[in-house]
């Protein structure tokens, strides 16, 4: 197409003629069209700006990242949430506390249950269903006996069992979802005992603490949304209970019994019987602390938004996934509630192996956390020994330090010989019930993934 066909085909533009001034335009016409198109021209030119301008803030508005947990039951997948809500929305985080004080309190009534139940040779009403009677008998086990006096504690804690049906009834109403699961916290455990658990969508939550106007509770301390005058409130059983739970707990006899059968009470979920004293108060509030141990299994996936305060690296996330993967390494001892023939640790790495390879996971980030050392340290202290259970650890000191680096040399070798793609492994040694630590480890991680996307996008 030559210049002058361009200029022809320009001066037959139909739009061009429209726009054109008329041939006979007078100078007020012209001075009134000029203005008109000056007034447009503004207007357009701040529809741009707007538009513009909302390019700019959409590019900055935070938008969502998603961070999937991972790991087996009981590995610390809500404890972690609950680190992210503390971090990002404290406020919710304590305005629900009259929830957890009731999760808390059926901590406290089933750990006392349970060690009834330990005492208990012959299957009594106290028993759990299904539990097998013990085959030994005390007095083969040359333990120190039960007196009259253990009975009569017993005696008088048995409310404790109606509380434990009212709570349970209070978390997971009838008709609506609820599940039990038999839960073996020890490998040698012979008595199992039932577990609540809630269904991700269930608003378990609605249940407790007063109904307050506007749905405003965000807005309150968490003490202000515990109904103190009802009548019904667990806490008073529980008071009335305390000192007599906190006999029990300390008793020597009752001290060899769950020693003698393997029983540690102190390394399983929503353990609170150090703090009997405390939890069992007369108008005890839940700390933050409290709430990160208090025990709920979870049941199905659940979401959670989080408006994050640090909007300006949020868009470095776009379209990156990541899976904070829980492995519990203190668990090498334990078997899976659910299958009495899977060990923990097993489980653990079936599961990453399971992640790590799968392809349709190659561009996620995924990020191992080797949790409950607390535990772990604890565990080793008392001298069980990993060998036991794992024989491919051999010889080598059964200490924190040798047991930890074996453990996570394990995970990292899985994820060399598993992934798909070349891939850094992360991984932090954890105790997610640590708020401090956690929301350090945390941040760490949000850095890593940062760093790793500005890399990516060759901004670094
Ligand atoms: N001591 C200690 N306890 C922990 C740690 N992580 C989690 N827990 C406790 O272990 C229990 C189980 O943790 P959850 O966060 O409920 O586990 P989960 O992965 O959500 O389990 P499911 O809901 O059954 O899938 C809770 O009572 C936690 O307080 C840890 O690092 N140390
Ligand atoms: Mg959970």
């Amino acid at each position: 197409m030559t210049a002058n066909a361009l200029l022809s085909r320009f001066e037959e533009d139909p739009l061009s003629r429209l726009t054109a001034p008329p041939a006979n335009e007078t100078p007020e016409a012209k001075k009134l069209r000029l203005e008109a198109e000056a007034q447009a021209k503004k207007q357009s030119d701040a529809i741009d700006e707007e538009l513009n301008r909302q390019r700019v803030a959409e590019r900055k508005w935070p938008r969502p990242i998603k961070v999937l947990l991972l790991g087996q039951s009981e590995s610390g997948k809500s404890t972690t949430l609950k680190n992210f809500q503390l971090m990002h929305s404290p406020k919710v985080f304590r305005a629900e506390c009259a929830s957890w004080r009731a999760v808390i309190q059926l901590n406290v009534v089933r750990s006392i249950l349970f060690i009834l139940n330990a005492m208990s040779d012959a299957p009594t009403e106290l028993s759990w269903p299904g539990s097998p009677s013990s085959s030994k008998s005390r007095a083969s086990q040359d333990l120190p006996p039960f007196t009259a006096e253990h009975m009569k504690l017993k005696m008088r804690l048995s409310p404790l069992i109606k509380l434990e049906n009212q709570l349970r009834r209070q978390l997971a109403p009838e008709g609506s979802v609820e599940f039990e699961a038999t839960q073996f916290p020890q490998s040698s455990t012979p008595f199992p005992i039932h577990e609540v658990a809630i269904n991700s969508n269930t608003p378990w939550k609605s249940a407790f603490g007063k109904l307050l106007p506007g749905g405003g509770r965000e807005s309150l301390d968490g003490e202000d949304t515990i109904n103190w005058d009802d009548p019904h409130d667990p806490g008073l059983v529980l008071n009335a209970c305390s000192e007599d739970m906190v006999r029990l707990w300390n008793d020597p006899v009752v001290k060899a019994m769950l020693s003698s059968k393997g029983l540690r009470l102190e390394e399983m979920a929503g353990f609170f019987l150090d703090s009997l004293e405390r939890v069992t108060a007369a108008r005890y509030v839940p700390t933050d602390d409290d709430i990160l141990r208090a025990r709920l299994k979870t049941m199905g996936v659940s979401e959670h938004r989080f408006e994050m305060d640090e909007a300006a690296w949020v868009p470095f996330f776009e379209d990156v996934d990541t899976i904070i993967f829980l492995a519990p390494i203190s668990c090498f001892d334990q078997v899976l509630q659910e299958d009495k023939t899977v060990n923990r640790l097993e489980d653990s790495y079936n599961l990453y192996k399971a992640v790590v390879s799968n392809m349709l996971l190659r561009h996620t980030n995924i990020v191992l956390f080797l949790n409950k050392i607390d535990i772990l340290q604890a565990k080793l202290a008392n001298g069980v020994l990993l060998r036991k259970y794992v024989v491919s650890y051999g010889d080598r000191p059964n200490d924190y330090e040798n047991v930890s680096a074996y453990l996570k040399r394990k995970f990292g070798g899985i994820l060399k010989e598993s992934s798909p793609y070349p891939r850094i492994f992360y991984a932090h040694f954890t105790a997610v019930t640590d708020t401090r630590n956690t929301s350090l480890i945390l941040a760490n991680v949000k850095d890593m993934l940062m760093r790793q996307n500005l890399q990516a996008t060759s901004l670094i």
